[in-house]
């Protein structure tokens, strides 16, 4: 058994009904390692959390969670934690009531320095003696975070954690799960934030129609050969576009699009032709000031690699 794995799954099949919603799923996932889970609605994401939580058992495949093969058996592996739909909160309660009541139940007892750290370190220590009826979605994901926190978790199970955070909200989240997974612990989230998922991840799975097709670190998607487009914002737009159309393996899609207050191009190309077209501008000064894809890669492979199954469902 490959102790580096926090999640392996070999051959998961869940189905309601006459749903498929997963349908012979592989899934390896590394220990230490911040894994997005992504697809389009429907695609399974929320099913295959479920079961990494032990909320629902697999109608047939292999999977063993931190070392240890899930049985049928409806319950949390040991050492797991998170939520989908949200977390289970009491509305009465203030968020440090929440997190005392939490640690009580699981017999710890209210630890009021972890309780206040697991607060701090999501930024609500300023509500914490507010009730919970009163939050935002966003403040319910952070105390939902800090309630996952106190448990100490080696693998963390997200189900779209972003959902109504602020950008202050974001950085926090973003800073516990990169510091968790810094730690050793496995955190695998769900997002159909493509930004978010690149900015966090070191790792993706693409579920489609509940099939797995891709699973691996992001800059495989980045890297592949596939053609994006990019917006090039330089000094000197006129040469720039010169030069654009003088090199080889540079098509450009937009001559002169506004952007942020000045004229930027839009080219496509592969990695290595664009490579050649910075060293031109480079070499004949023209400063390059800004030089992004326009989609994502990630958003770019994810509607490459999931439109085929759902034009044919
Ligand atoms: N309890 C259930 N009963 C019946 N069908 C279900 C149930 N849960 C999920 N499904 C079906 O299984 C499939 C996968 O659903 P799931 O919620 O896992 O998708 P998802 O990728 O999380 O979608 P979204 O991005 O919309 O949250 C869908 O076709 C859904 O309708």
């Amino acid at each position: 058994m490959d102790t580096h794995l926090a999640v392996r799954a070999r051959g998961i099949t869940r189905c309601f009904g006459d749903v498929v919603a997963l349908d012979a799923v592989d899934l390896d996932l590394a220990r230490g390692q911040v894994h997005g889970l992504v697809g389009p609605n429907g695609a399974g994401k929320t099913t295959l959390l479920g079961l990494l939580l032990g909320l629902a058992a697999a109608d047939s495949g292999e999977l063993d969670i931190l070392g240890v093969r899930v049985g049928r058996a409806l319950a949390a592996p040991d050492g797991v934690t998170g939520f989908v739909d949200g977390p289970g909160l009491y509305p009465s309660l203030t968020a440090r009531q929440n997190l005392a009541a939490l640690a009580a139940l699981r017999g710890r007892g209210p630890a009021a320095t972890g309780i206040d750290a697991a607060l701090a370190e999501v930024g609500l220590t300023e509500v914490a003696d507010d009730r919970v009826r009163g939050f935002s979605l966003g403040m319910r994901q952070r105390l939902g975070l800090a309630a996952a926190l106190l448990t100490g978790p080696r693998l963390l199970v997200l189900d779209e954690p972003a959902n109504g955070l602020d950008p202050a909200g974001k950085r926090h989240v973003h800073g516990v799960l990169t510091r968790l997974a810094a730690e050793g612990t496995g955190v695998v989230l769900s997002s159909h934030r493509m930004d978010d998922l690149e900015e966090l991840c070191s790792e993706v799975t693409i579920l489609a129609t509940g099939r797995v097709v891709f699973s691996g670190p992001l800059g495989e998607l980045a890297a592949g050969n596939r053609e994006l487009d990019y917006r090039l914002l330089t000094s000197d737009p006129r040469a720039a576009l010169g030069l654009a159309d003088g090199t080889a393996g540079i098509q450009v899609v937009e001559r002169a699009v506004a952007w942020r207050g000045a004229e930027a191009l839009v080219v496509r190309a592969l990695v290595p032709a664009l490579d050649a077209l910075v060293a031109n501008l480079v070499r004949d000064g023209v400063a390059v000031r800004e030089l992004a894809p326009v989609v994502s890669p990630l958003e770019a492979a994810l509607l490459a690699l999931t439109e085929p199954q759902e034009a044919a469902r």
